[in-house]
């Protein structure tokens, strides 16, 4: 037992506090010694992604921008251990930390919220969708050419107050973190990985360590999902792969059924006119190379410039 509390370091959105809260609960219920008063505290830290409200991610760019501060809360032992929405940590962590364990997956596509009800398909022509995330514009534009896609940012709340007041006429978010707050009563069509395939990791969080904590990685074994953890590293080593930036449209989703696991990936064109795919189907074991593979598959087929020229 250590001496002093064990401290949760998180974001202080209502889903980064909901996530650290479930942290908490499982790390109680495999040690209920934690239960105790003052075994395990919990620590807010705003990050730079929570500073930008007037931009869009893409715009600001650079990777990090949920994770940094933590990661510093790590390295100066302000912070034991870092909760994190897997789809905002870049594949590569900084040296001296690592990812010890991933909970278990939450349902990984994404919800849709329609005025008029119903699904992308169902949307009337030249109807106006809101979001700031380039893959979900991407994918929209995919299927329904004939949309208009906006900027829309802000929670759950916020958006959904935007549709009502008809600044748009739909929008989209990850089921997961719906789940989680339990606001899931609104969603008009949950999109599935044809039509909407997730980002990266969606739905999954990640518990990130000082890689010499060995006593707080002994803390957290017990919490680690082994299927999340073959899905998401298949998963992070096509990104990884690609190697892209988070204003590119990168899409990719593992599935793991025993021991087989398929993995299907997407890079499209902000416009989604331009679609790149692969497939694998595989061992888990081999979850690593299947994504890199299939990652440098997608990447040999990409433009040279195509990265680069993604529009800001
Ligand atoms: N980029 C923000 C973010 N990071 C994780 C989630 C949702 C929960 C998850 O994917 O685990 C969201 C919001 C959203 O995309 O709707």
């Amino acid at each position: 037992m250590t001496t002093h509390p064990l401290r949760i370091g998180t974001r202080g959105s209502p889903l980064a506090l909901a996530q650290a809260h479930e942290t908490r609960d499982r790390l109680i219920a495999a040690h209920p010694q934690l239960a105790a008063p003052g075994a395990i505290e919990i620590v807010v830290f705003k990050t730079t992604g929570d500073r930008i409200l007037d931009r869009t991610l893409a715009e600001a760019g650079g990777k990090g921008l949920f994770t940094k501060e933590l990661e510093e809360a790590l390295f100066d032992g302000r912070a034991d251990l870092a909760v994190h929405s897997m789809k905002d940590v870049p594949t590569q962590l900084p040296d001296g930390l690592e990812i010890a364990t991933l909970l278990p997956r939450e349902d990984p596509r994404d919800a849709f919220f329609a005025r008029s009800g119903g699904g992308l398909a169902d949307l009337p022509a030249g109807a106006v969708v809101g979001t700031a995330g380039l893959r979900r514009q991407a994918q929209v534009l995919e299927l329904r050419p004939d949309l208009t896609v906006i900027p829309l940012r802000g929670n759950v709340q916020t958006r959904l107050s935007k549709l009502d007041a008809g600044e748009v006429d739909a929008t989209l978010l990850a089921l997961a973190g719906l789940r989680r707050l339990g606001l899931t009563d609104r969603i008009t069509a949950v999109l599935e990985p044809e039509t909407m395939l997730p980002a990266v990791a969606q739905g999954a969080i990640g518990i990130e360590i000082r890689s010499a904590d060995d006593a707080t990685r002994a803390l957290l074994a017990p919490l680690n999902c082994a299927e999340t953890m073959v899905r998401v590293t298949a998963e992070r080593a096509l990104l990884s792969a690609l190697d892209g930036s988070c204003r590119t449209p990168i899409a990719a989703l593992a599935m793991l059924d025993g021991e087989d696991l398929h993995l299907r990936a997407k890079v499209l064109s902000t416009d989604g006119r331009i679609i790149f795919r692969a497939e694998r189907r595989g061992k888990a074991a081999d979850a690593e190379s299947l994504g890199a593979d299939a990652g440098a598959e997608i990447r040999a087929q990409l433009p040279p410039d195509f990265f680069a020229a993604a529009p800001h």
